[in-house]
C-alpha cells in the first residue's frame, strides 16, 4: 500500500452541465510507502497536472474515486488526521515569488508553520531549526534571513520554499514544475536537492513537469498524463527506452537532442559552449548523476557522452552556481 494513493479518481468541472469538462479520468496512483520514491508526472499544458496536484493536496475532492493518505480517505479525516496530513504532505510550487507575501521578511513563512504545528518551543529553537534547514538546501542563513522576497534571487526563493517544506518533517513533497522558472544551471542544482531528499531523508516526491528529460533525470517512476488520462506508467528507464504508447514516443521524439558539435572539449579549460550560456543545451540538465546522465544523453544515432564529459559539466555547473 502506498502512503499517498489515488484510487480510480475522476474530476469533472461543471458536472451535469453542457459545459462539463473532465480534467482527470479514472486515475490511479500510489506513492511512497515502505520505500521512498520519486514519481514524475509528465504532461503537456492542459493534461490535468495542476488538477492532480490539487486533488493530492486535498484542495478539491474527486468527482469519483478517492485519495488516501496512510490508508485513510483524506475527505473524511479527523481533526488530528487532517493536521497530520497538512504537515506531512507538503508542496513546492512553480513560482516561489507568488508564494511569498512581499510585505513580510522571508523569516515569516518559515517561523509561522513551525509555530502553528507546535514544532518549536521558543523563538531560539525555531531559528536554530530554520538555520540548519536553510544550510541543508545550500543557503547561508546570514544572507537569507531578514530579507524581503524581492531581495533574493529566484533560485534562493525556490530553495526557501524547499526549506519551508522540510521544516515540517514531511513524508511526501509534491513539486509542481519547481524548476520551470529558474535558469539552466540552477535547475540542475534544485533537481539535485530534490533527488537528495529521497536519498538522504527518505521523503517521497511527486515531481510534476512538462519536461520529460528532467523527469527521467530524477524519477524512479514516470507517469505520462494526456487529456486527463494516464497513458503510460512504469520505471523511468523503461518508459523512456521502451515506451509502450505512441503518445510517450511522441514526447520522447520532441526532446531536443544535445548537439554533438557543442560537446565539451576536454583539453580546454572550462569554456562553456554558447548554447549552454544561453540556457539552450540540454547537456547541463543531464549532468547531476553520471550514470543516469550517460543513459539519457545516449539517444539513437548519437555518440554517448562520456562520464568524463559529464563530470566536466557538473564542475561547470558548480563553478557557475558559486
Ligand atoms: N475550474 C475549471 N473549470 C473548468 N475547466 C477547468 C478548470 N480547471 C481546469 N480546467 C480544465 O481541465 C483541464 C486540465 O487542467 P489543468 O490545469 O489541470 O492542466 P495542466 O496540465 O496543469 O495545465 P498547465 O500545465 O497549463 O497548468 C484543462 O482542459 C483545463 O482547461
Amino acid at each position: 500500500m502506498g502512503l499517498l494513493e489515488v484510487r480510480a479518481a475522476s474530476v469533472v468541472f461543471h458536472a451535469g452541465r453542457a459545459s462539463a469538462k473532465t480534467a482527470l479520468h479514472d486515475i490511479s496512483l500510489s506513492i511512497g510507502g515502505k520505500t521512498p520514491s520519486i514519481t514524475a508526472v509528465v504532461g503537456e499544458s492542459g493534461s490535468g497536472k495542476s488538477t492532480l496536484i490539487r486533488l493530492l493536496l486535498g484542495f478539491r475532492n474527486p468527482t469519483l474515486g478517492e485519495v488516501l493518505y496512510d490508508g485513510d480517505n483524506i475527505a473524511g479525516l479527523t481533526r488530528d488526521g487532517a493536521r497530520k496530513f497538512r504537515r506531512q504532505v507538503q508542496a513546492i510550487f512553480q513560482d516561489p515569488f507568488d508564494a511569498f507575501n512581499p510585505f513580510y521578511k522571508i523569516d515569516h513563512p518559515l517561523v509561522t508553520p513551525l509555530r502553528s504545528f507546535g514544532l518549536a518551543a521558543s523563538r531560539d529553537e525555531a531559528y536554530a531549526r530554520i538555520e540548519t534547514t536553510l544550510r541543508s538546501v545550500g543557503l547561508v542563513p546570514e544572507n537569507t534571513l531578514g530579507k524581503y522576497p524581492h531581495q533574493l534571487s529566484g533560485g534562493q526563493r525556490q530553495r526557501i520554499m524547499i526549506a519551508r517544506a522540510l521544516l515540517l518533517d514531511p513524508t511526501v513533497i509534491l513539486a509542481d514544475e519547481p524548476v520551470s522558472m529558474v535558469d539552466a544551471s540552477l535547475r540542475a542544482t534544485i533537481l539535485d536537492i530534490l533527488y537528495e531528499l529521497r536519498r538522504d531523508l527518505g521523503i517521497s516526491l511527486i515531481y510534476v513537469t512538462h519536461d520529460l528529460t528532467t523527469a527521467y533525470q530524477v524519477a524512479d517512476t514516470i507517469v505520462v498524463l494526456h487529456g486527463g488520462q494516464i497513458m503510460e506508467v512504469g520505471a523511468a528507464e523503461k518508459v523512456v527506452h521502451d515506451p509502450r504508447h505512441a503518445y510517450t514516443r511522441a514526447l520522447i521524439d520532441a526532446v531536443p537532442s544535445p548537439d554533438p558539435d557543442v560537446a565539451w572539449n576536454l583539453d580546454d579549460d572550462i569554456a562553456p559552449p554558447e548554447a549552454f550560456l544561453a540556457g539552450e543545451t540540454k547537456l547541463a540538465l543531464y549532468a547531476t548523476e553520471p550514470d543516469r546522465a550517460i543513459a539519457s544523453v545516449a539517444r539513437p544515432g548519437q555518440a554517448p557522452v562520456t562520464a568524463a564529459e559529464i563530470q566536466r559539466v557538473v564542475s561547470l555547473q558548480k563553478a557557475l552556481a558559486a
